[in-house]
């Protein structure tokens, strides 16, 4: 009762244990909204899929990197309708695959992501489908970054993820880098939130991600200014954890993307349960109260302590030099 009584504080709940509990459930299957709030999952669908064009691309590797692509070439891989849809889809088959470790979110055509599909932006601009639009991808990319469900200790998408950012990624675009736990910016790229030059606040969730990743003074500057952020201002305020230089067609070089899969794979490296089993601590650390995320650190623990890759280290009597 006195923990209910904490959480419900916490999260600025005021109304009784019950509707805690259905704050619970919600949490539990890694969405914001629910039927709570007028949140219908086919309706909305089926708004969205009038607006189609484009796709977002699955594919996943034996590495267990996945690469997940925003493909709308002819407008620079704006998220029509049927892509937010598509995303939501890609999202439950990330969930569903189990050696997954990794996973790299870019644009195709060489350039992330320019937003919402204008097209649909006109043809929803009335509140009530705005604010539905808002709540779908709310719910797809905060189990993209499996933001709320370690509350339970079971965050379903418990992999490390990088925005390869090449181009542009502007207004839901730049939304999207934050749902990924690292940014990879290549030369010459740019993150803007264009939203204050389109009336608008972010809407997707970019907004809180953002604070928390770049602290409010950034995140007030990027918003409120509507700031071009290049690789080098992403890097100087955390925006941005690398830099990638863009290859020459004829050098040889590797791509972006293999550069970006070297990157990761820094992070990856290992057996999928204690790759995911870090991505969880770090999470609840973040997410949690200090005893709730020690509590959930402990449990997390006892899923790797004497698990298969500890016993073998301890066989291997392995160094640190
Ligand atoms: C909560 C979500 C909030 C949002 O995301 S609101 C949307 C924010 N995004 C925007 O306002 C982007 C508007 N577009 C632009 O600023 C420019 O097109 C951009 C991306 C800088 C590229 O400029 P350029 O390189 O000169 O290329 P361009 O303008 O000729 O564009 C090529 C084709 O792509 C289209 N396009 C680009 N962004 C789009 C979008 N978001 N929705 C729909 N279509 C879009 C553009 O209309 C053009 O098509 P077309 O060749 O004229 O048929």
């Amino acid at each position: 009762m006195v923990l209910c009584a904490v959480r419900r504080q916490l999260l600025g709940c005021s109304s009784s244990c019950g509707a805690w509990a259905r704050m619970l459930q919600r949490q539990s299957s890694g969405c914001v909204y629910s039927s709570t709030h007028g949140f219908n999952l086919e309706e909305i669908k089926e708004k969205l899929q009038a607006f189609p064009g484009g796709s977002i691309d699955l594919l996943k590797q034996e590495s267990g990197i996945a690469v997940l692509t925003i493909n709308n070439p002819s407008r620079m891989n704006a998220f029509s309708g049927s892509m937010m849809v598509d995303l939501e889809e890609r999202v439950s088959q990330l969930e569903s695959w189990t050696d997954c470790k990794g996973l790299i979110v870019q644009g195709a055509a060489e350039t992330f992501c320019s937003g919402s599909d204008l097209n649909a932006v006109r043809a929803i601009s009335n509140p009530q489908d705005g604010m539905k639009m808002c709540m779908f991808m709310q719910n797809a990319l905060t189990r993209l970054l499996s933001m709320l469900t370690e509350y339970f200790t079971q965050c379903r998408l418990p992999l490390i993820s990088v925005a390869l950012v090449e181009g542009r990624a502007l207004g839901g675009g730049a939304e999207l880098t934050t749902a990924c736990d690292f940014r990879l910016m290549a030369s010459g790229s740019v993150i803007q939130f264009v939203h204050k030059h389109m009336g608008l606040v972010p809407g997707w969730g970019g907004a809180a991600r953002l604070v928390r990743i770049v602290g409010s003074q950034n995140a007030l500057k990027l918003l409120g200014g509507a700031v071009k952020a290049d690789p080098g201002l992403g890097l100087q305020i955390g925006l941005a954890d690398g830099v990638l230089e863009v290859p020459q067609a004829e050098e040889g070089a590797d791509t972006l993307l293999q550069q970006a899969e070297n990157w990761l794979s820094h992070y990856t490296k290992g057996p999928a349960p204690v790759i995911q089993a870090v991505k969880k601590v770090v999470l609840s650390g973040r997410e949690l109260p200090l005893s709730e995320a020690l509590r959930t650190e402990k449990d997390v623990f006892g899923t790797v302590w004497g698990g298969p890759a500890n016993l073998q280290a301890l066989a291997s009597k392995s160094k640190h030099k």
